[in-house]
């Protein structure tokens, strides 16, 4: 049994509890902290879970796991620190935000105290996440390994180095975005060319979980599988030409460096933020 604190219940906590019930967690491992009641109280009912204070809820949880917007995690954290300071239980220190380094958790701790990056996606709402997980100065092996269990019954999970934590960011933390993206064009163009809404929302949803299967699948690799779909002379060969010359490979390259660039900034602010307060 592994108790679980959530710290902030927005889409990525909700995302987390979900998967968790969903895997089997049972409610009475879970509980969550929000800072807008209402939103506490549709959670609890929503997964008979018990909504808790900070201070109550960081007692004796085995994992407390930090789901808030970047900008709040410092403060957070600090609250979070005091809360179990005294504590003679050993709770490792999960946050799940863009951007923050193990570091700045770790300053905001206790001496010593593991803490674990994670860097989940909203497909963990439905058990299909993907997340990254890398550790921090004091955590060790049997640290990273509980929160890797707790990620896995939520999707899958890959360890990563911290360095490579703004690019993991970039291609599947904001990853379900792109797809989502291009689902609606798809959708729109489906439109366009006279199909009913529902029958292209159908077709693009049946299309995206389907070929999302292919990849899975691990038997060939996306070229292999475009090829196959790509017959000489076709349609799909008409349509690629158009996806390359409109630089869809450029723009998805442009797309992800700008969003590592985005984490990479949004650390340095945390950073600029501590050496304000020293
Ligand atoms: N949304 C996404 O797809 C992903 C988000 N993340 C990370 O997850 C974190 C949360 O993102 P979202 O869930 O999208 O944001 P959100 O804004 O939906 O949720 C944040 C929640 O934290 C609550 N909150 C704020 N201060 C609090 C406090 N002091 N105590 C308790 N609750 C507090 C807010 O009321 C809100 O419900 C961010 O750090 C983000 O970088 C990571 C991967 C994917
Ligand atoms: O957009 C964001 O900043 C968060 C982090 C990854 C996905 N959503």
């Amino acid at each position: 049994m592994t108790r679980i604190a959530v710290v902030g219940g927005g889409r990525i906590g909700e995302a987390l509890i979900a998967g968790l019930r969903e895997a089997g967690t049972p409610g009475s491992d879970i509980v969550v902290i929000e800072a807008v009641q209402a939103r506490a109280d549709e959670l609890a009912k929503k997964y008979s879970i018990l909504p808790t204070t900070l201070d109550i809820g960081c007692e004796g949880a085995d994992v407390i796991a930090i789901a808030v917007k970047p900008q709040d995690v410092p403060a957070v954290t600090e609250r979070v620190g005091d809360a179990i300071s005294d504590s003679v239980h050993e709770s490792i220190v999960v946050s799940l935000a863009a951007g923050v380094s193990t570091e700045s958790l770790e300053t905001r701790l206790s001496a010593g105290s593991p803490v674990v990056r994670v860097m989940p996606n909203t497909a963990m709402l439905v058990g299909q996440g993907v997340s990254a997980i890398c550790k921090g100065r004091f955590a060790r092996d049997e640290h990273l390994e509980q929160v890797r269990s707790i990620m896995e019954s939520v999707g899958a999970v890959v360890v990563v180095t911290e360095a490579q934590m703004d690019a993991v960011t970039a291609v599947s933390g904001s990853g379900p975005a792109y797809f989502f993206l291009l689902a609606e064009a798809l959708i729109d163009a489906g439109v366009e060319q006279g199909l009913p809404r529902d029958v292209a929302t159908t077709l693009a949803t049946g299309t995206a979980l389907g070929a999302g299967a292919m990849l899975a699948g691990g038997g060939e690799g996306p070229g292999q599988l475009r090829y196959n779909v790509s017959s000489p002379g076709g349609t799909t060969a008409a349509a690629i030409r158009r996806l390359e010359s409109g630089g869809l490979r450029a723009a998805v390259a442009d797309a992800v460096e700008a969003a590592a660039s985005r984490s990479r900034e949004m650390a340095r602010a945390v950073i600029e933020d501590d050496d304000e307060i020293d």
